[in-house]
């Protein structure tokens, strides 16, 4: 029988620590771009075994990166195929835990449907449950799923705040903490509507929840400073963070550090000007400072 119970010093970390959260999952949809971003053209590679083969070095270099530790990052999102994988000879799972006290989390949706009613719902998760117990088996804490908000359409952003707590219940009985990631696009015409609609939607969810049954919130830094503050003191709530959504990792932060109580869960502001020409010296560096400047403005 499967221990369902969460790991205590995890749920402690990920609830009060400060530090933020690297996010390390894009999909194969997005890994062509995290390449390219780090100077790996998509014609210097063919198909996806090599693609998933460099993206893995590349995450590999970060995650072995001396800056990359658990005093200043609490936790890393996985991309499945990173986790079926191993880090300087043994699972990643492991090495993140036990070699850097840094809490593994995965990222468990199959990309975005097409667009309808103005948002983005997630493609449906063929064998969600047995994914649940892989993941559990092999020592995650928690899950991510990603929605996409491209409009401020009340119907949508409903559908999507729908289809994000009832997939949440499952991780939850799976014995996982969901991160509920209902991004809205930062180019979206009505942003801080969208985000008004975004959050009376989630307060509705969250008063369903029964106690002991934690979630986590990834939002969009939003027009209004300190817009969530009600999610963030919700008793459900174990934590509230932040994607970078293609803000530059500067205005990123800059956003982050007026909302206080979030922090951050940056893809491409923490990967922002690495590359795979530098040598390990200015990488490393490179990478310590982002992690000093992003862990900085976590603090507020
Ligand atoms: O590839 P996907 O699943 O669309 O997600 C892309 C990225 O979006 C995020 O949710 C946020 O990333 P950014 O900080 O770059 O916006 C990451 O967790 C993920 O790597």
């Amino acid at each position: 029988m499967m221990i369902l119970e969460l790991n205590q010093e995890q749920l402690e970390k990920m609830k009060s620590h400060p530090g933020f959260i690297a996010a390390l999952d894009q999909s194969g949809g997005s890994t062509p771009g995290a390449l390219a971003d780090y100077g790996i053209e998509q014609d210097t590679y063919s198909g996806d075994d090599e693609m998933f083969a460099l993206v893995h070095q590349m995450r590999t270099r970060i995650m072995t990166s001396p800056g990359f530790s658990g005093d200043r990052i609490l936790a890393a999102i996985l991309f499945e195929d990173t986790m079926d994988r191993e880090v300087e000879g043994e699972p990643t799972v492991n090495y993140l835990w036990k070699q850097k006290q840094i809490v593994p989390i995965l990222k468990v949706d199959k990309g975005l449907a097409e667009e309808k009613d103005g948002v983005q719902l997630m493609k449906p998760i063929p064998q969600l449950d047995d994914l649940l117990m892989k993941a559990k088996k092999k020592g995650i804490f928690g899950t991510k799923m990603r929605s996409f908000i491209k409009h401020a359409n009340g119907t949508g952003i409903e559908a999507i705040v729908n289809q994000q707590f009832e997939l949440a219940q499952q991780m939850i009985a799976a014995g996982l903490v969901p991160i509920i990631e209902p991004e809205v696009d930062i180019h979206c015409p009505e942003k801080a509507m969208a985000e008004t609609l975004l959050k009376a939607a989630i307060l509705k969810h969250l008063e369903q929840l029964s106690k002991e049954q934690w979630v986590m919130l990834k939002l969009t830094l939003p027009e209004q400073d300190n817009l969530y503050s009600d999610c963030i003191e919700h008793s459900s709530v174990l934590r509230v963070v932040a994607l970078s959504g293609g803000y530059s990792q500067m205005e990123a932060n800059e956003r982050l550090g007026r909302n206080h109580g979030v922090i951050a869960s940056f893809s491409r502001a923490l990967t922002e000007g690495l590359t795979a020409q530098q040598t390990d010296g200015e990488f490393n560096t490179m990478l310590d400072e982002s992690i000093q400047r992003i862990y900085q403005a976590s603090l507020t």
